[in-house]
């Protein structure tokens, strides 16, 4: 039986994107939210989720990170790094005066994005938030009495029959999202192993103790373990307490992993294992 892959829709979004070219075969879900994407793939109706984590221009996804902290039991079984290339999208019956468009539509990662195109091109005009670029993209499309625009992608260009106003928005040439797919705990995905494995790991410290994290970076830095991200959150209980999630660019393994967890719980730290997975460039 084919995989039932869940992802944030419409359909052509970016994470459509991604959920295409990582699992070729699979039965694509689309879902209106990322919470509501990972609560179908905790609840078993789906068999992984694909959600966005980090943009290199815009930061992480919070609400990924948050929800899959604090509302499910959900682990990261793979990653994939996609090139995000934002366009300018209109109706064809608004072609010609795009330039006068009354409003913007698109996500907000997607929209922030493309701040300093926005800011010189359309000062003082109205954004609005959809809930991903492929569902401003439908907006646009479903109203051609209104002289609006989407930011999407090409994908959302053909699948909703715009047409490109501008292409290539977003404001720095470098622009990657990463996608984690995420599956319950125990329910093995398969996935191509690639050259770049990592760890995620999220810690939690001890309260309030001179030096916590000076210690749980010198449990990784003796054992030579190479971090690539080390990223703070709000614990949601209060002022001041965060935990920390924090990636390393290795393998499981029977020694090196386990010692450094059991060092930092023996200095008091929680530390959870979010996922040991494979990098794959799409
Ligand atoms: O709206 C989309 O197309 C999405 O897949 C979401 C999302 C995001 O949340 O970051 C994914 C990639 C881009 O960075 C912009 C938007």
């Amino acid at each position: 039986m084919g995989l039932n892959i869940g992802y944030l829709g419409p359909e052509a979004t970016f994470t459509d994107y991604a959920a295409r070219q990582l699992f070729k075969e699979a039965k694509r879900i689309p879902f209106v939210s990322i919470p509501e994407c990972m609560d179908a793939a905790s609840a078993g109706e789906i068999d992984a989720a694909i959600v966005p984590l980090e943009n290199s221009i815009e930061g992480s996804v919070n609400i990924t990170i948050d929800y899959l902290v604090h509302e499910t039991d959900l682990q990261i079984v793979g990653e994939a790094v996609v090139s995000i290339r934002q366009h300018l999208l209109v109706h064809r019956d608004n072609i010609k005066n795009w330039k006068e468009a009354e409003l913007i539509c698109s996500h907000p990662h997607a929209l922030a994005q493309c701040h300093k195109f926005l800011h010189r091109k359309f000062k003082g005009i109205p954004l609005e938030y959809m809930s991903s670029t492929a569902a401003a993209a439908k907006h646009v499309r479903n109203h051609p009495e209104q002289n609006i625009a989407a930011i999407a992608n090409s994908l959302a260009a053909e699948e909703y029959g715009l047409v490109f106003a501008e292409q290539n928005v977003h404001d720095y040439s470098y622009n990657h999202t990463v996608f984690a797919v995420l599956a319950k705990e125990g329910h093995d995905i398969y996935m191509a192993p690639t050259e770049e494995s990592k760890i995620s790991l999220m810690i939690t410290l001890p309260s309030d103790r001179a030096g916590a994290l000076h210690q749980v970076l010198s449990a990784f830095s003796w054992r030579k373990l190479n971090l690539s991200k080390i990223e703070s959150r709000p614990m949601k209980t209060g002022l001041g307490k965060y935990f920390f999630i924090i990636d390393i660019n290795l393998k499981m393994d029977d020694v090196l992993i386990p010692g450094a967890i059991a060092e930092l719980e023996a200095l008091g730290c929680t530390v959870k294992l979010l996922g040991s997975y494979s990098s794959h460039k799409i």
